[in-house]
């Protein structure tokens, strides 16, 4: 088990928790928009570090983003192995070829 497979059965396992000694069930508290909304601050925190001059400091706010990605699969009855699947269908694709075979 990796740590995102450990990181994605903590989280499932915070749903219900206390929202008080829990951030995770603080997060599903609070809702979809909620956890959204932090996915999108924790979007633009990696951004804003990945202006800088200091390439470590984007790993804190990828871990953040990440974590918070994993509250919003959680949150939507999906998993990380669904993430997996659908990049697995993709292996091998050109992000170039792929698009030019979309429907227009
Ligand atoms: N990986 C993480 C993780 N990464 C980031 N964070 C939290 O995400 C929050 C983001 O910080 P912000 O300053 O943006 O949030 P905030 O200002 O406190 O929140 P708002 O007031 O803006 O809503 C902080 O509270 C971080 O501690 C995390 N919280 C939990 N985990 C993992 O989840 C596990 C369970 O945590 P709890 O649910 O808190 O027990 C932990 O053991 C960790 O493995």
């Amino acid at each position: 088990m990796d740590a995102f497979d450990r990181l994605e059965a903590t989280i499932r396992a915070r749903r219900g928790e206390d929202a008080a000694t829990s951030y995770t069930a603080s997060l599903f508290a609070r809702g979809r928009g909620k956890i959204a909304q932090k996915l999108g601050e924790e979007a633009v925190e990696t951004v804003i570090a990945a202006m800088g001059d200091d390439a470590r400091a984007i790993v804190p706010e990828a871990a953040d983003l990440l974590f918070h990605l994993c509250v919003l699969l959680a949150d939507a009855g999906l998993s990380l192995d669904d993430v997996r699947a659908e990049l697995a269908r993709r292996e091998g694709v050109s992000g170039h070829a792929e698009k030019a075979a979309r429907p227009r």
